[in-house]
């Protein structure tokens, strides 16, 4: 009988796109569509790496498919766990700020509202669980998102 193993780890790639990466008070947030268990769930845009894809790439890609937008990425907000932050079994991810560059955000997949969350605003839509935290993260790092 051959030992189970645990299976790979996947990488979900995701962006915190504000108005201004040097002085943040804006954020979009995403509210999923699918699948029916994460629905009405509010996210960062982004999704997994794909087998051989830089993750970075991957987000370019998530974006351009998700929202039609081209964005200029900003720092990491680096995680608790190997400067990822957890989300479910066998899925961490990986945050990413980022400006738009090119086009408007628009909810072309995977999400059925886009909102600009202004000053103060930043924990006020329902968050999926594992993004609590790290939108608690955000705001200790940006007082220009304060009320
Ligand atoms: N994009 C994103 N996913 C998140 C966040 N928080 C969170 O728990 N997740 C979960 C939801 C999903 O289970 C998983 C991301 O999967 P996804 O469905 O967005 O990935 P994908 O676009 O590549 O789609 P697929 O290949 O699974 O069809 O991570 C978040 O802030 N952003």
């Amino acid at each position: 009988m051959s030992e189970q193993q645990a299976p790979p780890e996947r990488l979900v790639v995701a962006a915190a796109i504000v108005d201004d990466l040097a002085l943040p008070t804006r954020l979009l947030a995403a509210r999923r569509s699918e699948p029916p268990e994460l629905a009405g769930g509010w996210e960062f845009p982004g999704g997994k790496v794909e087998p051989g894809e830089q993750p970075l790439d991957a987000l370019h890609r998530e974006l351009r498919e998700e929202l039609g937008i081209a964005v200029e990425v900003g720092a990491e907000l680096t995680g608790p766990y190997d400067g990822r932050w957890a989300l479910g079994p066998g899925l961490t991810m990986r945050l990413w700020f980022a400006v738009v560059a090119d086009g408007v955000p628009a909810p072309l997949e995977d999400h059925d509202e886009l909102r600009w969350l202004g000053p103060g605003e930043w924990p006020g839509v329902p968050w999926l669980p594992a993004d609590v935290t790290v939108v608690e993260a955000l705001i200790a790092g940006c007082p220009s998102a304060r009320a």
